[in-house]
């Protein structure tokens, strides 16, 4: 995406204000045309002492000219401060406007976007951040530059250019040849940098993804006592990025100075021009001035503009990355046009081969069906592809071959959130919000009323705890133990009361007491429902009305409990195992005493 092609994405953020635009169009060509003033009361003044002087007349003749110059200098200065004043308001108003439908946008694309996206490299947490901090104040600095600063001096600098060419060809054609080099050299400073600009761009963002990980992994880091393994980590980046910013600098400051000599030569040929035309008696003393006063109004802009189109190729670099995320084609979720009015649950698999983005292959060939109102065991050990059938079956993810249906029809073809609306899932881990207990079981069912949220916590086992708390449901959820957090995700569940339930090991991280109650609680809740159950506790395999057994991927056994029991396969293997694990003999013991 090049710099033009950024500005062109943005116009229809700025169309909403067009009226604003034009306020500032049109008080920046004012703004211009009074901007050369000066030059020519400058030019008059010269020009009038001298022939005063020349006739010989005193001070006395000279104080209503010295009286009008003062007159109309300081008009023009405040008809200039009321002129910037509106123009900035009104670029920064646009500004603000357009930075805050900008994050908007952003947000609202994210929401939408597929989970493997966030997966995929360059798209983790500290790096998408960075991109959209970064990706939005560029392109608020881009409409700044423009409505702000750009277009005043570029008009400056046209206005200034076209007097001196009124004033005399030749001073306009010095003054207009210093441009093309002027913007040479920085076109050829922009290219040597860009690939740095680049490079600085991806170290910033794996610099912010390390420091997120960093905050994220501290007990691991702490209780492995890595900190100078990671900190080296760290520093890696950081010399890297250092060794960037210093190429940067040298490569600005080399250009910077070729910058500032072609501008000094520009004013010598200037002056000697002038000094020549005014010898040869074509033009008066005060033309000196005029014209350097003048050339000063297209030199300054177009050096301000250079380190404006030095800051643009920056805004480019950042502007370009944040496009990019907000224009993936593929990243958004699918979707489909059927709308699900009453679910009764049948999935069917056939054939199912799936690869998550990193290229790990997680299905093979799966072919199982899910029968409505029935609770489903996935069983296997760990890594056999449990968790991945259930992210097919909520269209997480998509296979890439097979046949995936839901009640006969491809789930492809299901409205994503509607279909989700009649999904209810809790996982082994479950993500808790910044927010009171209240505020995270709500998020099953927003509209829910206080004493609704409190039939869901008292269903999950949680609502006497949660009193016991000294700030009740007002509590920080996130500053609760594993296992009360799980039973916000399982009063979640209550709440949201959907026909579909996905259980993906709900009661790994309860106490033994708490996952009897619940398991009485979810007992209940799996009546007339479809359920889908993966768990590691012997309890609630042998409580499912059927079982698929997965290893590495695949289906190897299916039936039910006595039937896979009896099989003396895989469940069998795992069956026992678990049974041993548990100590079962020895407890049988304790118990018979
Ligand atoms: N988000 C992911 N991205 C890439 N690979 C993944 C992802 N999730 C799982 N995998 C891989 O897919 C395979 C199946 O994982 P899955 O989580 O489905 O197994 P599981 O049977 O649920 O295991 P567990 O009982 O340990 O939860 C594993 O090899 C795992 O490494």
């Amino acid at each position: 995406m090049n710099l033009w092609q950024i500005i062109r994405r943005l116009v229809p953020y700025v169309r909403p204000y067009r009226s604003l635009v034009a306020a500032t169009l049109l008080l920046t060509l004012i703004g211009a045309i009074t901007a050369q003033v000066n030059p020519f009361v400058l030019r008059y003044t010269v020009d009038s002492v001298q022939r005063l002087l020349a006739e010989g007349k005193g001070l006395r003749a000279g104080m209503p000219l010295l009286l009008l110059i003062s007159l109309i200098l300081l008009t023009k200065e405040l008809i200039n401060i009321a002129l910037e004043f509106g123009q900035k308001f009104f670029g920064e108003e646009i500004r603000i406007y357009v930075s805050s439908a900008l994050s908007q946008d952003a947000v609202r694309r994210i929401l939408s976007y597929r989970l493997g996206f966030y997966a995929e490299l360059g798209n983790q947490t500290g790096r998408l951040q960075t991109r959209l901090d970064k990706g939005v104040d560029s392109l608020m600095k881009l409409v700044q530059d423009m409505f702000i600063d750009i277009l005043p001096l570029l008009a400056n600098a046209v206005v200034a250019l076209g007097i001196m060419f009124a004033a005399s060809w030749e001073l306009g054609l010095v003054a207009l040849a210093v441009l093309p080099v002027y913007f040479g050299l920085s076109y050829w400073q922009a290219y040597r940098l860009s690939a740095v600009r680049r490079q600085m761009r991806k170290l910033r963002e794996d610099k912010n993804h390390g420091l997120l990980n960093l905050i994220d992994s501290a007990v691991v880091i702490k209780s492995f006592v890595r900190e100078d393994y990671e900190e080296q980590k760290q520093n890696f980046l950081q010399q890297q990025l250092r060794r960037a910013q210093l190429h940067m600098r040298k490569t600005n400051f080399l250009f910077d100075g070729l910058k500032s000599f072609v501008e000094q030569l520009g004013v010598v040929f200037i002056v000697v021009l002038t000094a020549y035309l005014v010898l040869a008696g074509r033009m008066s003393l005060g033309a000196i001035m005029f014209h350097i006063m003048l050339f000063h109004n297209v030199s300054a802009p177009i050096r301000q503009l250079h380190r404006m189109y030095d800051e643009l190729n920056e805004v480019h670099t950042y502007s370009e990355a944040f496009f990019e995320m907000l224009d993936a084609p593929d990243a958004v979720e699918p979707s489909g046009p059927v709308l699900p009015t009453h679910l009764r649950g049948t999935f069917e698999l056939r054939h199912i081969d799936f690869t998550y983005p990193s290229g790990t292959q997680a299905l093979h060939d799966v072919g199982l069906t899910i029968a409505a109102g029935k609770t489903t065991a996935l069983v296997g050990l760990s890594g056999a592809g449990k968790s991945t059938v259930i992210n097919l079956l909520c269209k997480l993810y998509q296979p890439q071959h097979g046949e995936l249906l839901l009640d006969g029809i491809p789930l492809a073809e299901y409205n994503t959130h509607a279909l989700r609306q009649n999904i209810g899932l809790v996982l082994q881990k479950n993500h808790i919000f910044k927010g009171t207990v209240e505020e995270n079981i709500r998020y099953g069912l927003m509209e829910a009323s206080r004493e609704e949220v409190q039939q869901a916590a008292a269903k999950a086992f949680l609502h006497e705890q949660i009193l016991q708390l000294p700030e009740g449901y007002e509590t920080d959820a996130q500053q609760l133990s594993g296992g009360q957090q799980q039973r916000i995700a399982i009063a979640r569940l209550f709440l949201k009361n959907p026909p579909i339930i996905f259980l993906d090991e709900p009661t790994a991280s309860l106490d033994a007491v708490t996952t009897e109650q619940i398991k009485a609680s979810i007992d209940a809740l799996k009546r007339g429902r479809t359920v889908v159950i993966i768990s590691h506790s012997l309890s609630q395999i042998v409580d499912a009305d059927f079982a698929y057994v997965l290893q590495q991927g695949q289906v190897v056994e299916s039936g039910t409990h006595r039937q896979l029991y009896e099989h003396d396969g895989a469940y069998r293997r795992i069956f026992d195992a678990s049974a041993r694990s548990l100590n079962i003999e020895k407890i049988a013991q304790t118990m018979t005493l």
